[in-house]
């Protein structure tokens, strides 16, 4: 019998960051991960975002479908420094953000075992959070969610089909405001349970799902939250490029350069 100790699969954690959205709701312009945030692309500030945790080693771009040579050339321009380097890798992306990610998560090697889902739109998300998820992930939850309670009171509204543009919206409902989050991204998830989800889902949901945890919950496996940050905001309309534009110079300010 040999005394040595038994090979073990390591653990690899990799990061897909879905980045083939136009940004329609930001305004006119470049698709919205090729927009500069502090003269570099968002891109390239949310998947610095990933490699700053030691855990990721490998991180998977999806581009815009027809714009996968364009996205590999700007990171190139763009290559990541110090301990923050990951392998990083470009897959085109598809008509919505839920056929994005699974195209690629299809790119992801078989000895990755915990997946990060990261919105290129969120370029600003403090590497603890993205530490927080991870950890949680290890430790056996099957999805990780970052959250915040919300500043607002929701209101629940009646479906619009069939309404007049214009026509005013009629209230069916105040959920109650302490039992509800806002969640953003990093979401971290053991492989095989994000992979059943986009398998049993695919092509069944319309529009597709807006978020991968909301995947997972309808196969019906434990989704848990870990903190959010306010820094890690999506970046959806013309007044969010501002508030980050401001973010990253205070951080710049602080670092002293
Ligand atoms: N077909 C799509 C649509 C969205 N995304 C990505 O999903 C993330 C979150 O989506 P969102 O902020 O809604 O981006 P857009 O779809 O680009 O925004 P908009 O709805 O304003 O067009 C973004 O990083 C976006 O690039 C994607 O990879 N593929
Ligand atoms: C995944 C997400 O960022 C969580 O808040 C969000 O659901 C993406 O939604 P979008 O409409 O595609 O921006």
């Amino acid at each position: 019998m040999s005394d040595r100790a038994p090979a073990v699969t390591p653990a690899r954690t990799a990061a897909v960051i879905p980045a083939a959205g136009r940004g329609v709701r930001l305004g006119p312009g470049a698709p919205k991960a090729l927009r500069a945030l502090g003269g570099t692309p968002m891109l390239v500030h949310a998947v610095r975002a990933m490699a700053a945790s030691r855990a990721v080693s490998l991180v998977v771009v999806v581009a815009p479908p027809d714009g996968a040579a364009e996205v590999r050339a700007l990171l190139d321009d763009h290559p990541l420094t110090g301990h923050d380097r990951a392998e990083v890798l470009v897959v085109p992306g598809g008509e919505t953000r839920q056929e994005s990610v699974r195209l690629g998560l299809a790119a992801l090697p078989a000895d990755v075992t915990t997946v990060l889902v990261h919105d290129a739109a969120r370029p600003l998300v403090p590497v603890d959070t993205v530490d927080a998820v991870i950890t949680a992930v290890r430790e056996g939850a099957p999805a990780v969610v970052p959250a915040l309670p919300l500043a607002d009171t929701v209101k629940q509204v009646e479906p619009r089909t069939g309404a007049a543009a214009g026509e005013p919206e009629l209230v069916t409902g105040t959920p109650e405001r302490s039992l509800l989050r806002a969640v953003q991204t990093p979401q971290g998830f053991d492989r095989r349970t994000l992979d059943a989800a986009h398998e049993k889902f695919a092509a069944q949901e319309g529009e597709g799902a807006t978020d991968d945890a909301g995947m997972v919950e309808r196969l019906g496996a434990p989704v848990v939250l870990v903190p959010g940050h306010e820094e890690a905001f999506k970046v959806t309309r013309p007044l969010d490029l501002v508030l980050a534009e401001a973010v990253l110079a205070r951080r710049r300010a602080n670092d002293g350069f």
